[in-house]
């Protein structure tokens, strides 16, 4: 079985690798199972304040590894097996989306089919000009999953659902950006290493990105809420954190 999922440390920042470089950095089972099992390590230390994901040897990630699907469920692709194969790999990224701090991919190189909902996972995504983001799905002959249109309308509007997902256009980083599909642009050499200098400033104070990801949450998965809601629900957290911030001033005077 190759392929593994690297964790590593930079300051108050987790990156995270999909390394599988032989099939494009496709994902395994396994991996997937190892990607829930680093997001429970990275949540456990309150020190992290914010994750990157990234792909080995410039390219993202090429979606599931197709090529023992033949093989594992040939016989019965309707299978039990097929269908827990499926939660479980979807349901790595909802728990990557779910990261207590924020998240942000550094997408190089192509991010096709569920890697591209890998991507659309994060919070923020920094991308190369020349990146290649594609569902991929209807060119390998399968409706698209795990929840692809909602992720790619919530982030980006109606127009780019339907150019992505209904239509499969292949967009490239650049293109992404114009409609708000990435948020941050740059040459591919400079894509792991913008992401992470991104990360480290968000990450100063793991305690407020952590607290203000949960307001981003409540913002932006749910309905809009009226603008007096959110003042509601963000006062409160605010002004703690504005507390807390007098009161290292205080301590270091
Ligand atoms: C539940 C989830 C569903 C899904 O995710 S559905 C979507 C599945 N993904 C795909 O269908 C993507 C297929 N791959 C591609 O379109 C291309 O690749 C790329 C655009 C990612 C890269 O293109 P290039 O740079 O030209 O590389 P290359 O020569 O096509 O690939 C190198 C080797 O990697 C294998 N590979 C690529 N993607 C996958 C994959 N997803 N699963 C298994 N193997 C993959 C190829 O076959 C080949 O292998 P070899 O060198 O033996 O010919």
């Amino acid at each position: 079985m190759t392929g593994r999922i690297g964790l590593d440390r930079v300051g108050a920042v987790a990156v995270i690798t999909v390394d599988n470089t032989r099939i494009k950095n496709a994902l395994t089972q396994q991996m997937a199972r190892d990607l829930g099992a680093v997001c429970e390590e990275i949540d456990a230390d309150a020190s992290i304040g914010c994750t990157v994901i990234q792909g080995a040897g410039g390219t993202f990630c090429s979606g599931a590894d197709t090529s023992t699907w033949a093989e594992t469920y040939g016989d019965d692709p309707l299978s039990d097996e097929a269908y827990a194969d499926t939660d479980e790999m979807y349901g790595s990224f909802v728990r990557f989306g779910e990261l207590k701090a924020p998240t942000i991919a550094a997408v190089r190189g192509a991010a096709v089919g569920a890697g591209l909902n890998l991507a659309l996972a994060a919070d923020l995504r920094v991308a190369a000009d020349d990146a290649r983001l594609l569902a991929g799905f209807l060119a390998a002959g399968i409706h698209p999953g795990g929840g692809f249109f909602t992720l790619v309308r919530r982030l980006a509007g109606r127009e780019a659902a339907a150019t992505l997902g209904l239509f499969s256009q292949e967009v490239s980083g650049r293109e992404a950006k114009g409609f708000g599909l990435v948020g941050v642009c740059v040459p591919d050499e400079d894509t792991e290493k913008t992401a992470l200098e991104i990360a480290q400033h968000v990450a100063r104070d793991p305690l407020v990105a952590r607290r203000a990801k949960r307001s981003f949450n409540l913002e932006t998965q749910s309905t809009p809420l009226p603008w007096a809601a959110a003042l509601e629900v963000e006062r409160g957290v605010q002004l703690w954190t504005q507390a807390r911030r007098l009161r290292h001033q205080r301590e270091q005077a």
